[in-house]
């Protein structure tokens, strides 16, 4: 009895890798420190605060602000953050050139998806939905899923457990080091989203690099034969 190799997985960060999130972070971004009668900050400046989770994007904007900054309390600040952010998250966010064209050709392939991100779980769901996505994804592993995030590899172990797959048998796609530093941890092989928010230097140690959506279901079959 030889029985079928279970099913391939494809794991999706979310911010800069399925969803191009960024102008509704940096809105946030931007309303958060004029809350505070502090300057407002432009895109660009945010997107290399992207990637660590909401506390971490908190911290560094307060650390932008500098002395004006002081005296904020972090946790009351990421929590003002996230009461802005969850309900408008995808107000001007959409998913990346070709992701649905890609996910209906992974799928064909016999693909599993699932997500793992560093967002809050609860504010990941609903971008999910808010987008209509939610019949493509076996497991959405959020930043507060599980006792660590990514880049524990146990973050993305955990999703690929959630959507019923193995390591040996999924693959990482990231924008970031956290993405790749995970999926090295984990052991599973790793795709470097060239079109998102990291900087060429986090390519390092990824199985491969891709520059968009589309070349997504070729290399994904090149790294992992049915
Ligand atoms: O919220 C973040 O900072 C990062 O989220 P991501 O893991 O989906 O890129
Ligand atoms: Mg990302």
């Amino acid at each position: 009895m030889s029985g079928s190799p279970p099913p391939r997985l494809a794991v999706f960060d979310m911010d800069g890798t399925l969803l191009d999130s960024l102008p509704d972070l940096a809105a946030s971004a931007d309303r958060l420190l004029k809350s505070y009668g502090l300057t407002g900050i432009a895109p660009e400046a945010v997107r290399a605060m992207i990637g660590d989770g909401v506390a971490a994007l908190v911290r560094r904007l307060l650390a932008h602000a500098g002395d004006d900054a002081k005296g904020i309390d972090m946790h009351e600040a990421t929590a003002r953050y996230l009461a802005d952010y969850t309900p408008r998250a995808v107000e001007l966010s959409r998913p990346f050139p070709g992701t649905l064209h890609a996910l209906e050709q992974l799928r064909a392939a016999g693909w599993r998806m699932a997500v793992c991100t560093n967002k809050p779980v609860a504010a990941a769901r609903r971008i999910v939905a808010a987008l209509e996505l939610e019949d493509w994804f076996d497991a959405i592993g959020g930043g507060d899923s599980f006792p660590v995030r990514k880049p524990d590899p146990a973050h993305l172990l955990g999703t690929i457990g959630l959507a019923g797959g193995q390591a040996a048998r999924a693959i990482m796609v990231g924008d970031h080091h956290n993405d790749v530093l995970a999926a090295e941890g984990a052991a599973v092989r790793s795709v470097f989203a060239r079109w998102g928010y990291g900087r060429p230097e986090m390519e390092a140690g990824a199985t491969v690099g891709a520059d968009s959506m589309a070349e997504l279901p070729h290399i994904a079959a090149r790294l992992l034969p049915p």
